[in-house]
Formats: structure tokens, C-alpha cells, sequence
């Protein structure tokens, strides 16, 4: 039998924000080309974005009624347990169906309960960590998973260190290409060609500070030459929609193709979740971040920082904002050669081998 027509069962779990779903269905993706007929099955969290972004991919999901455990202590916390026991029962029920040859896990709530079932029944398991500080999930899944994919040195400070491969983050294909793209996108975008465009995006779900920065900048923003694209969040959007309604403003709830925005963009504003970075490496244009405060051990900044420090982008951090914004982006639109030196550095920092080195150690997982 030739290695091409091979039928494997996969089974890939990753959720909660786009941060977890792209990775795996970028690996799920490449996985698809090197074994066409191999059969493909993703479990996610029953109210979470994947059980829309997946089956929009082309691939089947069930879900688990999971969540996260806060950090704080919340009543939410108190359903935990019914919870971590319903998805234990559940993702048994799903690998005992499946019966998959091996389980990809890229963090989010219900890649807990699924790994742990499946590496109890000793299927050979893979998790792809995209950020520089892991989450609890995948903490706890490094024990029993054989490989851990990883886009950071360090890490093995939390998981362990044979199990580690630098392999970088998985971008999906459609974002690897870009250039030349651009006169498809400024007219996909219905865009003016004598203007700056500005991508403004705030990670999967939205950034709500920096939807009300926009929305206070916007007569600043006027008076900068630029065509704004704003991705402002589903949870965001009805409050912000009307802004659409103004002269060179567009305001989206989610851009499904990212490659017509990143095509369309000269300037970025962007948090700094890991595959957010991962791609804007690759699309090698200047960008501003402004990272999340919010995240475990203030990991987006960390993210941004390892950009900036090779002097390829700027960063302000929620609390400079107001200070710094305009004076910021008032320089950098002014200044061509920085735009080109930042989007140059950039560029430079891109590992657009991610997914085909991951999916290189599936396979050695697969023919063990
Ligand atoms: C608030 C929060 O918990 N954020 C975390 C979450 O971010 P978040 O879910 O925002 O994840 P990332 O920034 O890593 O990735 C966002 C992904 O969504 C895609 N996208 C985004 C907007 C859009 O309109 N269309 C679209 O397709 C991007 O192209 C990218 O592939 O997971 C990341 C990866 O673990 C973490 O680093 C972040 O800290």
C-alpha cells in the first residue's frame, strides 16, 4: 500500500477562540492532503465558536458541555465538576465510536476531557501549544501526550523537555500568499486606491478596549488619509455597527477571509494572541499592538515584546493609550521608511513551516 492511500482515523480537539480552532484545522488541512481518505472528526464545547468555524471548514464536530475553570473564585466554578465529568462521559462515548489512530489537541476547554480519554485508552496523542506562557490544558496533557509542538523557546520550564519540538504555529494555507493579492483585496473591500487602509482587528472575539480607542479615534483617524477596516467582535458588533454607516469606515463582526484583509491592509492595529502574531509575521507589514492585559501571566504581551525587540513593530499597552495613541500612529503614517523597515523585520521573524513540520510528527506518532 502506498503511503497516499493510507485511511487513518484523526481526531483533533481545540476550541473556545479562534487562537485554538485555526491551528487545528490548518493541521487537520494538511493532514488531508498527504491522506485524502483518512477520516477526520474535531470535537469542541457545545457554545463555542468551533461548532460554527469547524463545520465552515469542511469538517465534522461534536461537542462536549465543558468549560474552563476561572481563575477566581465564581459560582461558574461550581458547575466545574458536572461539567469535567459530563465531557469525561462524553469524549469515552466519542473514542470509543471513533476508535481514532491518534488525538490532536491544541488547547481550549474540550481538548482536556477528549486527550485525557484518549491517552487512557493509549492512543498516541499530539498537543500544539501556541503561546509562550501554556494554559492549564495542555500543563496538564504534556504528562501522558507523546509529543508537544511548540512556537516558543523555554517551555520546557512547564512541559517535558524530550516531548518538546519548535515547530512555530500552524497558519492556515490561504494566509501563506498574500502578495500580489493586493488589487483583489482593495477591490474585494470596494476600497479607494489613494488611501492608506488601516486593518484594525481584536483577536477572535473582539477587544472591547480597543473598540472604544477606535471609536473615540475616529475623528483623529479622519484626518490621517486612511480607509478603516474594523473588526470589532460578535459579542460587539450591534453596538458598533453604525460606524459603517460613515465615510471610509467598515465595521465587521468576523472576517472570514483573513487573506483579503491582510492582502488589503497597509497598516495593522492588532492584540497580540499567538497565531495573530504567527500570521502577521508571515503578512510582513507594519503593525501596532496593543496586547491584552486580561490573558494568564500577561502572555500577549510577552508575545508582542519578542516582535518588538527585533524592531519590527511598535506596541502600546492598553494604559499608554490614550498618551501614546495619536502621537504613535501619527509617526508612523507619516513615515514610509519605518512602515517598510517594520513590515521588513517582520517578516523576517516568520516560521511558514509551522504546520507541515506538525503534521511530520503526527505521522512518526501514526507509523509507531
Ligand atoms: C482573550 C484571549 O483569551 N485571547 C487568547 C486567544 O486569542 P484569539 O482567539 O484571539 O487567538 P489568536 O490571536 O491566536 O488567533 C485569532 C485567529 O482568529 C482569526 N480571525 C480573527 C478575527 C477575524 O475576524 N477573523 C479571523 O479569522 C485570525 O486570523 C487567527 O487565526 O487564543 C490565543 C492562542 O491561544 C491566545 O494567545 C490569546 O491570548
Amino acid at each position: 500500500m502506498n503511503r497516499k492511500s493510507k485511511i487513518y482515523r484523526i481526531i483533533l480537539s481545540g476550541g473556545g477562540t479562534g487562537g485554538h480552532i485555526y491551528p487545528a484545522i490548518a493541521i487537520a488541512n494538511e493532514l488531508k492532503l498527504r491522506y485524502p481518505d483518512s477520516k477526520f472528526l474535531f470535537v469542541g464545547a457545545k457554545d463555542r465558536m468551533e461548532m460554527e468555524k469547524v463545520p465552515q471548514a469542511g469538517y465534522d464536530i461534536k461537542g462536549l458541555w465543558v468549560s474552563g475553570i476561572q481563575r477566581r473564585f465564581t459560582l461558574k466554578n461550581l458547575m466545574f465538576p458536572f461539567k469535567l465529568i459530563s465531557g469525561l462521559w462524553k469524549a469515552r462515548k466519542i473514542i470509543k465510536s471513533f476508535r481514532p489512530d491518534v488525538a490532536i489537541g491544541t488547547g481550549g476547554f474540550a481538548s482536556g476531557p477528549l486527550l485525557h480519554v484518549a491517552v487512557s485508552n493509549k492512543i498516541p496523542a499530539l498537543i500544539q501549544e501556541q503561546n509562550s506562557y501554556p494554559g492549564i490544558t495542555n500543563k496538564i496533557l504534556s504528562k501522558k501526550a507523546q509529543k508537544i509542538c511548540v512556537a516558543y523557546e523555554g517551555l520546557e520550564r512547564f512541559f517535558p523537555k524530550e516531548k518538546i519540538k519548535i515547530t512555530g504555529n500552524p497558519v492556515r494555507q490561504g494566509l501563506l500568499n498574500i502578495e500580489g493579492k493586493t488589487v483583489e483585496a482593495k477591490n474585494h473591500f470596494n476600497l479607494k486606491h489613494g488611501k492608506y487602509t488601516l486593518l484594525i482587528l481584536g483577536g477572535s472575539l473582539g477587544s472591547r478596549r480597543i473598540n472604544e480607542l477606535i471609536e473615540q479615534e475616529l475623528d483623529f483617524l479622519d484626518t490621517q488619509n486612511v480607509e478603516i477596516i474594523w473588526q470589532c467582535g460578535k459579542l460587539y458588533y450591534q453596538q458598533y455597527k453604525l460606524y459603517g454607516n460613515a465615510k471610509d469606515v467598515q465595521v465587521y463582526e468576523f472576517l472570514n477571509e483573513m487573506d483579503m484583509a491582510y492582502a488589503a491592509a497597509d497598516i495593522i492595529i492588532s492584540r497580540a494572541g499567538a497565531s495573530s502574531v504567527s500570521e502577521l509575521c508571515i503578512v510582513g507589514k507594519p503593525v501596532i499592538f496593543i496586547p491584552s492585559p486580561n490573558v494568564a501571566e500577561d502572555h500577549q504581551t510577552k508575545n508582542a515584546m519578542a516582535i518588538v525587540n527585533q524592531k519590527a513593530a511598535l506596541m502600546i499597552k492598553e494604559s499608554d493609550l490614550e498618551v501614546d495613541f495619536e502621537n504613535k500612529f501619527s509617526q508612523l503614517i507619516a513615515s514610509q521608511d519605518k512602515q517598510k523597515e517594520l513590515g521588513a523585520n517582520i517578516k523576517k521573524l516568520a516560521l511558514v513551516n509551522a504546520t507541515k513540520d506538525i503534521v511530520d510528527e503526527v505521522e512518526i506518532l501514526l507509523k509507531k
